[in-house]
């Protein structure tokens, strides 16, 4: 039987320990407080956002938010990065990706005071994650961490294949499986769009986490029986629903569920585990800024 991994229950269990860290916080005066900025008229990037907001208005963190527009100038977003840095109500900052082709990501993400950057991604962070000490985890590789633990699968020993090389997802994913202690020690192959004989790499993999962002590009016949599945894509692809789209992952679905052993669906996988590891990240920076210890889940 195969098991569909419920991202949904897993990303409430932890929400539910992270608002307990939210309360200890509050009742010795600390508020924690995520600012997002949103650089973008993309309507996935909005949908994103207002699901962040909704999420921290759920447990008690205090949500900033800051919407420029995507024609503005790289200065407009580094200013309010500035004021975001220097405000003691912020504890942690986020600014959704993708930004407009004129904005330099990089200069961004080193604008960030590393302290308040919950998202894990400025270069003193991901030092700090290759070398083994990490302060911030990236969202979405840290929720896959939670994920399979949560799951009972061990990644110790195992081949895993990381399909995708992004900032994001890939390179820090593959960074923690290869990280010694629980949820890494494994044998940790990162393949991207030049690999060659993608399918021979993933029916040898024990997992395959796909987040290369194109829909549906590995099926059943590119697993052998047994495989972990874990989908990071969700691409909106046009249909006639009524909002004119679908969301499917980069796994087709049902002829991959016939060979896993366990398999993350889209929506409902992965998605809500980054939106809660955004919450851990936030009340971990609330809680390093201002000295109050927690035991986070
Ligand atoms: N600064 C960042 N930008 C982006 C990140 C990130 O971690 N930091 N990740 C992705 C998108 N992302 C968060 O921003 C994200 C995507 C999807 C979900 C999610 O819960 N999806 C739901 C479906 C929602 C829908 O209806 O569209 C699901 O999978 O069930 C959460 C977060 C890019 N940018």
């Amino acid at each position: 039987m195969t098991t569909v991994i419920d991202g949904n229950e897993i990303g409430d269990q932890i929400t539910e320990g992270v608002a307990a860290c939210t309360d200890t916080l509050v009742s010795e005066g600390v508020t924690p407080g995520l600012a997002t900025v949103l650089m973008s008229d993309d309507g996935a990037s909005e949908t994103y956002v207002s699901m962040k907001q909704r999420a921290c208005n759920e447990i008690g963190i205090e949500g900033f938010h800051h919407q420029i527009s995507a024609d503005e100038s790289a200065e407009a977003l580094f200013s309010t990065i500035d004021e975001l840095n220097a405000d003691p109500a912020v504890h942690g900052i986020l600014v959704q990706m993708p930004l407009p082709d004129h904005v330099p990501k990089r200069d961004v993400l080193e604008r960030i005071d590393p302290m308040k950057d919950v998202d894990g991604f400025h270069p003193e962070n991901v030092g700090r994650l290759v070398a083994g000490n990490a302060r911030y985890k990236p969202c979405t590789p840290h929720g896959i961490q939670k994920m399979l633990a949560e799951t009972g699968v061990v990644t110790e020993g195992k081949d895993v294949v990381v399909v995708g090389r992004s900032d994001i997802v890939g390179k820090p994913m593959a960074n923690l499986l290869i990280q010694y202690g629980p949820g890494g020690n494994a044998t940790t192959t990162v393949c991207h769009s030049r690999t060659d004989d993608l399918a021979d790499k993933t029916r040898n993999a024990d997992i395959v986490i796909a987040a290369a962002g194109v829909p549906e590009m590995i099926d059943g016949s590119m697993l052998s029986a047994g495989t972990t599945v874990i989908d990071v894509g969700i691409n909106r692809v046009d249909a006639d629903t009524e909002k004119g789209y679908e969301l499917v992952g980069d796994v087709d679905f049902e002829s991959a569920k016939e060979k896993a052993d366990a398999i993350t669906p889209v929506p409902g996988g992965v998605g809500p585990l980054t939106i809660a590891m955004l919450l851990y990240n936030t009340v971990k920076a609330a809680s390093l800024q201002s000295g109050v210890d927690i035991r986070l889940p």
